[in-house]
């Protein structure tokens, strides 16, 4: 009889685990079912030490609570995980080249050069549909190469003003809502969307830090966490799953990735609410890029003109820096699609498939790969009806640290991982996606590495670190300045945590003051110098720049009501800049991770709080 097939399959099934067995009247249907996947996968084991029923019975419970979650957060639940690791395993003992038929070339892109006559049409153009756009930021990493004790959006992204990355994003996602809400033709006053993906290393710092500032001036109902679960660890080529040394009674596990932001998006019901609300555009940015809003108008712009389904943020990349590169992959069998190659697979890649030197830099001084900035534009319409099709899925790897060559143990347990960039794979070949490649100084500076790892970069390669990280900023914004027509002074070496950094003017301002090129032309006019010795700080928004003359600290603030001109000759003392060891830990670890701080000698700061015209002497 067919019934009885099946009551002794699964009694087959328990007596493999008799530890269990014993225990299942302590068990609901529910944790049963979650029994015999495991079982039926290959994970008897995880039951050898189960003691008789009455003993440690909750931690026994707690054991299959755990399950529960991976099983539920994962596409397809543990068993498809664990038969993707032992695919995954098997092509990784074998050595298998994930790219195996594919060959390299270089991609072609758009490129965009800061200031021209192009750039600033896409500027303007990325403003008219930033309304229609979510932004979506994956900051559930723990930032492990930087070795910060809080979490990485908390970071100042300068210490000027202090203002730490999550308010910076915050800011300027108003100023584009604000920008953009005044060009609409259509009356549209929608909110944009912010969404942070946490994990639990992140989660409750995040929405502390934003619920102690009010969100940053953000509504709370536009802010939205979703919360990446971890996944489980692996112990060998089988795929069985690893228990925690301390607790026989938990499964270990890792992060999964920031590949998760996509499952994440599509379970969350977000995307048909933003469909419904008539937007068209998702946005994907990482933690600490304080250059990027630099870059997202044009690239928006872009996206829009192209209506490209996938639009990928690069810069010139330096060979062996750690980005992953744009890459062409092109199939004997004729398929092609342009992709990120992550930096620890291009240069195996490429030695494989007739570039006998690997990851090298070409005539031009940098990689002839685009590097990833791992900013991405998806239009929201072909992104739902993918994420229909694979439940947002992405294609993993795994990436084993194995004790020797026969490839048969790991030195540490390991796990699937997955990245959101890799979401093109699985487009049909009528997608259209495309990449925007934008000058370095203008859209990355990534605060990723410590100060001890980054001193040890290659001479010429980018640090990533929060020294290069912040004075990036004072670059940036001395350039664009320069190009508005300022005269900023050129920059002087130091070192800095054994870092070689250009330090430029401490030029900040705010979001709202200036978005797009073509907006802080407006606010500069007449003859202005700024030394090199200088700050500025500008958190109004009305605030010209009219002959202006700095040598020194000038520090504004203003309301949106008070036009203000700053114009004559300022001289004072202004800040100086003290270095400071990033071993000397009476200074707080923020601050020391950047091998500076500032010393406030002398300023000239001024805030306007009445409605009305004013200059510096009012
Ligand atoms: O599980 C995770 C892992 C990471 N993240 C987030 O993902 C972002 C990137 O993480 P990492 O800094 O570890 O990424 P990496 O530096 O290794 O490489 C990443 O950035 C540079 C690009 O060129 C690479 O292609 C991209 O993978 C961070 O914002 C981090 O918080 C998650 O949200 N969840
Ligand atoms: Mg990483």
């Amino acid at each position: 009889m067919a019934s009885s097939t099946v009551d002794s399959s699964v009694s087959d099934l328990f007596s493999s685990a008799p530890a269990l067995q014993s225990n299942l009247e302590i068990l609901s249907p529910d944790q049963i079912e979650l029994a015999k996947i495991l079982l039926e996968n290959g994970q008897s084991h995880l039951f050898l030490h189960w003691s008789e029923p009455g003993v440690c019975d909750n931690e026994k419970l707690g054991f299959f609570d755990q399950i529960a979650r991976l099983n539920s957060s994962y596409p397809g639940g543990l068993a498809a995980y664990i038969k993707t690791a032992k695919e995954l395993l098997a092509d990784s003992k074998l050595g298998k080249n994930p790219y195996d038929g594919f060959s390299p070339s270089v991609p072609s892109g758009e490129n965009l050069t800061f200031g021209d006559e192009n750039f600033i049409e896409m500027e303007k153009r990325g403003v008219v549909e930033a309304r229609k756009a979510a932004f979506v930021l994956v900051a559930g990493g723990l930032g492990e190469r930087l070795g910060y004790n809080g979490i990485k959006v908390a970071l100042p992204r300068e210490t000027t003003t202090g203002t730490c990355f999550l308010q910076h994003y915050i800011e300027s996602i108003l100023a584009l809502q604000e920008a953009s809400h005044k060009v609409a033709s259509d009356g549209n006053q929608t909110d944009i969307p912010f969404i942070i993906m946490t994990s639990d290393d992140t989660h409750s710092r995040t929405q502390d830090l934003l619920e102690l500032n009010s969100y940053f001036g953000m509504k709370s109902t536009q802010v939205h966490l979703l919360k990446q679960e971890k996944v489980a660890c692996l112990d060998d080529n089988d795929a069985r799953l690893a228990l925690d040394s301390n607790n026989k009674y938990k499964i270990q596990t890792k992060p999964h990735g920031h590949g998760d932001v996509h499952s994440l998006l599509y379970s969350s019901g977000l995307l048909d609410k933003w469909l419904d609300a008539g937007l068209k555009w998702v946005l994907f940015f990482q933690d600490t890029n304080g250059l990027l809003f630099n870059a997202i108008p044009a690239s928006l712009g872009v996206s829009a003109t192209k209506q490209y389904h996938v639009n990928s943020l690069a810069v010139p990349r330096k060979a062996k820096e750690a980005i992953g590169g744009i890459t062409k992959l092109t199939h004997a069998d004729g398929r092609a699609m342009v992709i990120n190659v992550e930096y620890n697979q291009l240069d195996p890649l490429l030695r494989a498939s007739g570039f006998p030197d690997g990851d090298v830099n070409c005539e031009t001084g940098y990689s002839p790969f685009p590097g990833n900035i791992n900013q991405l534009i998806l239009e929201l319409g072909s992104y739902k009806e993918e994420l229909q099709k694979t439940g947002g899925a992405i294609k993993e790897f795994v990436n084993p640290k194995y004790k020797d060559s026969t490839k048969t143990s790991f030195k540490s347990s390991t796990r699937l991982e997955c990245m959101m960039q890799d979401y093109p794979k699985t487009l049909p070949p009528t997608a259209r996606v495309g990449f925007t490649v934008m000058d370095i100084w203008l859209a990355y500076a990534p605060v990723k590495n410590n100060p001890e790892d980054a001193a040890k970069v290659p001479k010429g390669n980018p640090y990533h670190s929060a020294t290069s990280g912040e004075m990036a900023i004072y670059r940036a914004n001395s350039r664009i300045l320069q190009k508005a027509g300022v005269k900023v002074e050129e920059p002087v070496k130091q070192v800095l945590n054994g870092q070689e950094v250009e330090v430029w003017s401490r030029i900040t301002w705010k979001p709202k003051w200036g978005m797009i090129f073509s907006d802080i032309k407006k606010k500069v006019s007449g003859n202005c110098e700024i030394s090199q010795k200088s700050t500025m700080a500008i958190t109004g928004r009305n605030v010209f720049i009219d002959n202006l003359s700095l040598d020194g600290a000038l520090i504004v603030d203003s309301i949106d009501d008070a036009e203000v001109k700053l114009g004559g000759s300022i001289k004072n003392n202004g800040w100086t800049m003290e270095t400071v060891d990033y071993k000397d830990t009476s200074v707080p670890e923020e601050i020391r991770i950047r091998g500076f701080r500032f010393n406030k000698v002398e300023q000239l700061e001024k805030k306007f709080n009445q409605p009305g015209k004013f200059s510096l002497e009012d």
